[in-house]
């Protein structure tokens, strides 16, 4: 791994055939035997037998890719030499086209290649629109203040280029504060749609988009989750990349300013939480070339430092982009665009990435239903909504869940009255996409982010404490025992406090199993989960390895048997256990806070306001951390720490 990292290939082939991983689609069916059509010339002339089996493969590839896929043609699986003549190939590109049209798809040339042994090509098959349905995917867009993430969303998804004095921005802010101070402040979305052909089909109508109509003419969408650049939000930040389940993550970088501010923080995170990063460099159009050449060097230097161990790859061509694309999913890929958001120079480029990505979340469609809520609102007319992602399964209209966990870390029945995505109104709803909830008779005072709605089947748990494996990633000094932070992992974030380790404390650097308690209530958790435990630049990243249900359940019911409410489950109840160390500087201050329901035609929040959901503003403590035992070891960041050995910083491995 090292060496990969020592020579760093410069283009997006060579990376590719360096790291060798362009992922074979799962073919789901092993007994079936392809072996008759793996040569390279199995499209030219196909007998009916081997024509049904080529369907079968390709249709096995598209369900895989959940509904579209990338096929090669002059490329044999069994090993020969690659190429076919000039009229072979013609051939062969009728035959999938042909194929591609029995499953109802379009067949679209990305690239074709002559070589030795005569032409190669790569080719998307992608499914036409289907009713109510589309492939979803989440890109989570970080970055440094002013550069220019809400500029670029706002060119892409509006087709109009900016003036370079944030006019491209202002079609994206959802609060005044933000329209006067330029500044994104809440978790906000935005959607690009592709439909089979690769085209982008957003249109916008005096200034503004119609969702509804964009996911009907999509087979494609990609969701932005427009994330606030300044540090003062690095919580709603943080929260937007664990609670969102992003697929990717797009970091921005303004080219005249360069390795910024909060650019090494986010990237930090999105290592942390294995979200494959690709980068944009924004302002080309204004920036000197010597300022540029600087700020891409200083990029690659900390992409291929031991804290974060990327393959750089500068995408200029088409080959580049389909080459990155297709390779992305790997996490060590990662592909840097040079745009500028005011001549529009490169953005066709990144438009194509955009348009190639894939999912990366498995499909669990058959397993129990699991719903996790990032956002609730009330909705005049509709009543309670809730937004979040479906982890698992599918959910259907009038579906019974179960709802939770209350304070007491009790689950309660309730009922999907109706289902939107993207504001689009839908039947169903599965694993890995996101959704609305109109839900019967609950208010929304009894919801707060953080909660799930899931299958009865699985007859949720709600626990107070968890173990959890740990790498701190930075701490100015040591961390011990009863040392308390915010615990993010999915849409839970919640503070809570450190009961024991196995070690006696902890260092940057350092891994940990570490038995954490929440200080607040109990929450749904799940083994394997990656969690985010962070205080100020704190942070501490891992996985959940255990959890200790019976703490919590005796502790209520021993509550409970003293006939005290859920009163008593509030911190002030709790076993005294140091200082709340709340950092207070990152408090959102939106009235709501709240991203763009898709349950509702337009945005309608909290009434009088309100911070929404369960968390609440929190009290101004003491900044933790601080004046505690031990001698700062390497105040600094993992990911500025050249010098540290491989070994001793292995990021978690992936859920
Ligand atoms: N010349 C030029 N100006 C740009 C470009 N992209 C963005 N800008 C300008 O840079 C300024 C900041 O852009 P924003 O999109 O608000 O930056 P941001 O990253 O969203 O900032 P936060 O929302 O505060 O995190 C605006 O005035 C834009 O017009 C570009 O490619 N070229």
């Amino acid at each position: 791994m090292a060496s990969v990292v020592d020579h760093t290939p410069t283009t997006a082939e060579s990376t590719a055939n360096l790291l060798s991983m362009k992922m074979e689609p799962h073919l789901s069916s092993p007994a079936v035997d392809y072996s008759s059509i793996k040569s390279k010339t199995s499209l030219i002339s196909p007998t009916e037998e081997q024509y049904d089996l080529l369907q079968k493969k390709l249709k096995e590839r598209v369900e895989s890719g959940r509904g579209e896929t990338i096929y090669d043609i002059g490329i044999g699986e069994d090993g020969g030499e690659t190429g076919l003549k000039p009229d072979e190939y013609e051939a062969s590109v009728a035959t999938l086209q042909s194929l591609a049209s029995t499953l109802d798809a379009d067949c679209v040339m990305l690239r074709q290649r002559k070589g030795e042994h005569g032409m190669t090509g790569q080719y998307l098959v992608r499914r036409r629109v289907v009713e109510q349905d589309f492939l979803e995917i989440r890109v989570a867009v970080v970055g440094n203040v002013d550069a220019g993430k809400s500029t670029l969303l706002g060119v892409l998804t509006h087709g109009e280029l900016d003036n370079g004095r944030g006019h491209a921005r202002q079609k994206l802010f959802r609060h005044k504060h933000e329209m006067e101070s330029g500044r994104t402040s809440s978790v906000g979305n935005d959607i690009l749609g592709f439909d089979s052909l690769g085209n982008v089909v957003n249109k916008p109508e005096h200034g503004s988009l119609d969702w509804v109509k964009i996911c009907e003419k999509s087979s494609k969408v990609i969701t932005f989750i427009d994330l606030a650049g300044h540090e003062r939000y690095l919580k709603t930040t943080v929260f937007g990349m664990t609670g969102h389940a992003p697929d990717f993550g797009m970091l921005m970088v303004g080219a005249n300013s360069g390795i910024v501010g909060m650019t090494k923080e986010h990237l930090g995170l999105a290592l942390a939480l294995s979200v494959p990063v690709f980068v944009v460099v924004t302002k080309i159009d204004m920036c000197p070339p010597n300022v540029l050449q600087e700020t891409l060097r200083l990029l690659a230097r900390v992409l291929k430092s031991p804290g974060c161990r990327k393959v750089p790859v500068m995408v200029k061509t088409k080959d580049d982009v389909i080459i990155s694309a297709t390779n992305f999913v790997s996490e060590r890929l990662c592909p840097i665009f040079q745009v500028s958001n005011v001549n529009g120079e490169n953005l066709d480029l990144l438009k194509m990435f955009l348009n190639l990505l894939t999912t990366r979340m498995a499909c669990h469609e058959n397993e129990p239903a699991e719903f996790q809520i990032d956002d609730t609102y009330s909705v005049p007319g509709v009543g309670t909504v809730v937004s979040g992602t479906t982890l698992k399964g599918v959910i259907q209209l009038n579906d019974t869940l179960m709802l939770g966990p209350d304070p007491l870390g009790h689950f309660i029945p309730i009922t999907v009255k109706s289902i939107h995505r993207k504001r689009m109104a839908v039947r169903q709803v599965s694993a890995s996409q996101t959704a609305s909830f109109a839900l019967k008779k609950i208010k929304r005072s009894q919801i707060r982010k953080g909660m799930v709605m899931v299958s009865p089947s699985l007859n949720p748990v709600a626990c107070w404490e968890f173990k959890g494996e740990i790498l701190v990633l930075h701490h100015p000094t040591t961390i011990s025992s009863r040392y308390q932070a915010m615990v993010h992992c999915g849409s839970i974030r919640q503070t809570a406090s450190i009961v024991a380790m196995s070690q006696e404390c902890l260092r940057t650097g350092d891994k940990a199993l570490v038995h954490f308690r929440f200080i607040k209530h109990p929450e749904y958790l799940r083994v394997g989960q990656r969690l985010v435990f962070r205080e100020g630049r704190t942070k501490a990243v891992g996985n959940v390895v255990k959890l200790i249900t019976q703490a919590g359940s005796s502790q209520l019911t021993a509550l409970r048997s003293q006939g005290k409410t859920n009163k008593m489950v509030s911190p002030q109840h709790q076993p005294s256990i140091g200082v709340v160390t709340n950092d207070g500087m990152d408090d959102d201050v939106s009235p709501s806070n709240e991203k763009r329901c898709e349950n509702i035609p337009q945005r309608s929040g909290g009434g009088g306001g309100g911070s929404g959901g369960g968390g609440g503003k929190k009290g101004r403590g003491r900044r933790g951390g601080r004046g505690r035992s031990g001698a700062a070891a390497n105040s600094k960041p993992l990911l500025e720490q050249n010098q540290v050995t491989p070994s001793r910083v292995v990021v978690p491995s992936k859920v």
